[in-house]
């Protein structure tokens, strides 16, 4: 008897720590993981280095119809200008339909998954087995992504970067088209005061309830 795939959605806003639960998560259980945040830096990306208009909408589908999920460089893709450049084209109706049916390609393996990002539960995985919600305060979220950036060797300003993350929540959450928000039935993970373990030890104690 064929398996009922089992998909894990984790939805959140930006640093809020979901990329890192995700892989966790996708280990801990075995299953393949899609950050799909990569998938509009990859678009966004590209859009850069041809010196496109963000509001191209025409040319941010025909480079997301060339994506190929299995090579996205997360280390090339993961710099914070190329996160805010994502949040300006993941406005775009048809970018965003483009993506949408790529991840959910991705979502069908027979196994199951683990996808990340900011529409998971509510529009690309509605049916997901699990759906966590994983939310930080924006100052703890801003220092997190400091952290991160001095890791990589970049300079990072504290307030500069607590700016540009409540710009992009703004964005991804007032957008018409897939806004950021928690599913009806998405568990809400608080990771505020929760070091990385300890917010997956809570993430696994949802998913195991869950699923018994
Ligand atoms: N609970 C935590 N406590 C402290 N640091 C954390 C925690 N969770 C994640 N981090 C760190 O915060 C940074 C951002 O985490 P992560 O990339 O998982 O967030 P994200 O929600 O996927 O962000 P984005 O949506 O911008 O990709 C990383 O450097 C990560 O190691
Ligand atoms: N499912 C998703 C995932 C991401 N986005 C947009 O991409 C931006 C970058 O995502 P990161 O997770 O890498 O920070 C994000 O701010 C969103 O605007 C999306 O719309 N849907």
């Amino acid at each position: 008897m064929s398996r009922h795939p089992f998909v894990i959605a984790i939805d959140g806003p930006a640093a809020s720590g979901k990329g890192t639960l995700a892989r966790k998560i996708a280990t801990r259980y075995g299953l393949p993981c899609l950050d799909t945040g990569l998938t509009y830096r990859a678009v966004a990306h590209a859009m850069l280095k041809q010196k496109l208009d963000m509001a191209d909408e025409a040319a941010a589908v025909k480079i997301a119809e060339t994506l190929d999920l299995s090579a996205l460089d997360a280390a090339a893709l993961s710099a914070h200008e190329i996160g805010e450049a994502a949040s300006k084209v993941a406005v775009l109706p048809l970018l965003r339909h483009a993506l949408v049916n790529a991840q959910r390609r991705f979502a069908a393996n027979p196994a199951g998954a683990v996808l990340d990002g900011r529409d998971i539960g509510t529009v690309v995985c509605p049916d997901a087995d699990i759906k966590l919600y994983i939310i930080a305060d924006v100052e703890e979220r801003a220092k997190r992504r400091c952290k991160e950036i001095v890791a990589r060797g970049s300079a990072a300003v504290y307030e500069d970067i607590l700016a540009d993350l409540q710009r992009r929540d703004a964005r991804d959450m007032n957008r018409t088209t897939s806004p950021l928000r928690p599913a009806d039935d998405a568990l809400l993970l608080n990771t505020t005061k929760l070091s990385i373990e300890e917010a997956f030890f809570a993430a696994c104690k949802l998913i195991d309830a869950q699923k018994s």
